[in-house]
């Protein structure tokens, strides 16, 4: 039976560089990752693609797939729904390949319910002053949802302990590295412990 793959857990506040360090990331030809598309009910944005970056559905159509147990997990997040959809996560790691989730603090304490031994970084920045400067810089939102980002973002700050790891995303190159050098970790550590294993049970 083929090995699962690792299921990779990426949060961190709006505008620290999620997006920009994943991109750089997938861009790795040492490292192979599966990107999970979320569902959101938020408007697309300029140049967002739907079932790219994300599937856009109406909140409807987004409470039917809560109904209907099509999420791994979900959370409101000023003011919109956004959500993992469970079969690709389910049958992506079964065919041996690593998932990459990139989904707020709430929704990433519900997946640690449901898959406890999957890798939780939390992407921080190297200060508020600098996280204000990106979101302002990104020029997406308005002056009004920056200030509800903010907030929300010092409420994810102070969730960053229940992680594994906390990667500074201090320039876009060394956090991608640092990422790169944590996932790797972590197969040799999985690794390791299942040969551990079946050699245990060679003996007995
Ligand atoms: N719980 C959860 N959060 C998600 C999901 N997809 C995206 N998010 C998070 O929702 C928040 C808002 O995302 P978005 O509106 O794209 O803004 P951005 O992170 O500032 O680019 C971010 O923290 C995302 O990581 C998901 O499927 N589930
Ligand atoms: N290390 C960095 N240094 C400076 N600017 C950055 C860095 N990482 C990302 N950015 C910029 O910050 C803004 C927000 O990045 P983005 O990837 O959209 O964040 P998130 O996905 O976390 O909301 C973008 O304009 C991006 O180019």
């Amino acid at each position: 039976m083929k090995e699962r793959g690792l299921l990779i857990v990426l949060s961190g506040p709006s505008g620290v560089g999620k997006g920009t360090v994943r991109k750089a990331l997938f861009s790795q030809p040492d490292i192979q990752l599966q990107y999970s598309i979320s569902v959101t009910t938020r408007k697309p944005r300029e140049g967002e693609v739907d079932g790219v970056d994300y599937f856009f559905k109406t909140r409807e159509q987004f409470e039917q797939m809560i109904r209907q147990n099509e999420l791994l997990e979900w959370a409101e997040y000023v003011g919109n729904y956004y959500g993992t959809p469970i079969d690709y996560v389910e049958k992506t790691l079964q065919e041996g390949k690593d998932v990459f989730l990139e989904i707020e603090v709430q929704g990433a304490m519900q997946v640690r319910k449901v898959f406890p031994e999957a890798l939780f970084i939390f992407l921080a920045p190297p200060s508020l002053s600098e996280l204000r400067k990106r979101i302002e810089m990104r020029g997406t939102e308005s002056e009004d949802l920056i200030r509800d980002r903010l907030q929300a973002a010092k409420e994810e700050l102070e969730m960053m302990d229940a992680y594994d790891y906390v990667v500074e995303n201090d320039q876009v190159e060394l956090a991608c590295e640092r990422i790169k050098a944590i996932v790797m970790a972590e197969h040799c550590r999985r690794e390791r412990v299942a040969q551990r294993y079946k050699k245990m049970l060679e003996v007995e």
